[in-house]
């Protein structure tokens, strides 16, 4: 059992390296401005490494087709690092090349993070897309939700954009799930940087109704 779970972590650690590459190779095709025939090349490289995967191509069917962890031996949730509840999130999944490198943890009922967003993300100039920064909150009060032991969906999202998020500095991230009342479940969540509050939000998510709730 020890073994396995040595094993099913090795591996993790493999797959998040290759995803951690495979987000770098966005950030450079973003931002480089290289000549024609290195971009030939890089295109052979990246033609080679797509053959080599296909064969290994899971489509339509559990982990392959959601965020969540649920059906994955080894990769459960962690308190000092909330995003092993969703390795495959586009927001914040170490599985996923397309998510920016989130960190959350949880300090009592609340959530706490940092996040450094590369060019890639990038919406306004030097700043972060604000579509992102909705995607991040989603996420981020979704994880306040889950530490309450209360997982829901989206229902209502409320973003103020209060000033510009940085590309390239660290954003401090927090959360907490204010109440409960039924289903409905509130959340609250501020990004800063040096302290000083970029965007804030407000969302409402809806438990899926149980037998308990009829
Ligand atoms: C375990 C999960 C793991 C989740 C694991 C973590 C994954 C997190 C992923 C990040 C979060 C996402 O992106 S989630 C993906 C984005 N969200 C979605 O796709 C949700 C799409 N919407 C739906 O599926 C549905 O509308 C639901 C599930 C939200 C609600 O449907 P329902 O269950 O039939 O609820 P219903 O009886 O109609 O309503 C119950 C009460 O909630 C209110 N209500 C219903 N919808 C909304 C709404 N959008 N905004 C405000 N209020 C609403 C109703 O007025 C009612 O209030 P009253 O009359 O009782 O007062």
């Amino acid at each position: 059992m020890e073994f396995q779970q040595e094993e099913a972590a090795k591996d993790r650690d493999l797959v998040e390296a290759v995803n951690r590459e495979a987000g770098e190779l966005i950030r450079l095709l973003r931002c480089s401005q290289a000549p024609d025939q290195v971009l030939a090349t890089a295109t052979e490289h990246i033609q080679a490494a797509m053959k080599s995967l296909a064969p290994y191509l899971r489509q339509g069917e559990g982990w392959s087709t959601i965020s969540i962890a649920s059906d994955t031996p080894g990769l459960g949730w962690l308190e000092d690092d909330l995003t092993r509840c969703m390795p495959y999130s586009p927001v914040s999944g170490t599985c996923n090349p397309v998510a920016p490198p989130i960190r959350m943890w949880r300090d009592g009922d609340e959530v706490r993070g940092e996040v450094v967003f590369s060019p890639t993300y990038a919406g306004p100039p030097n700043s972060v897309h604000g579509g992102i920064i909705a995607a991040v909150f989603d996420e981020l009060l979704s994880m306040a939700n889950v530490i309450s032991g209360n997982a829901g969906f989206t229902g209502t999202l409320s973003i103020r954009y209060q000033r510009h998020t940085p590309l390239d500095r660290p954003i401090e991230l927090w959360a907490v799930n204010e109440r409960t009342s039924g289903r409905k479940l509130f959340c609250r969540g501020e990004m800063r940087v040096d302290g000083q509050v970029t965007a804030s939000a407000e969302g409402l998510f809806i438990r899926p109704a149980t037998q308990m709730d009829s």
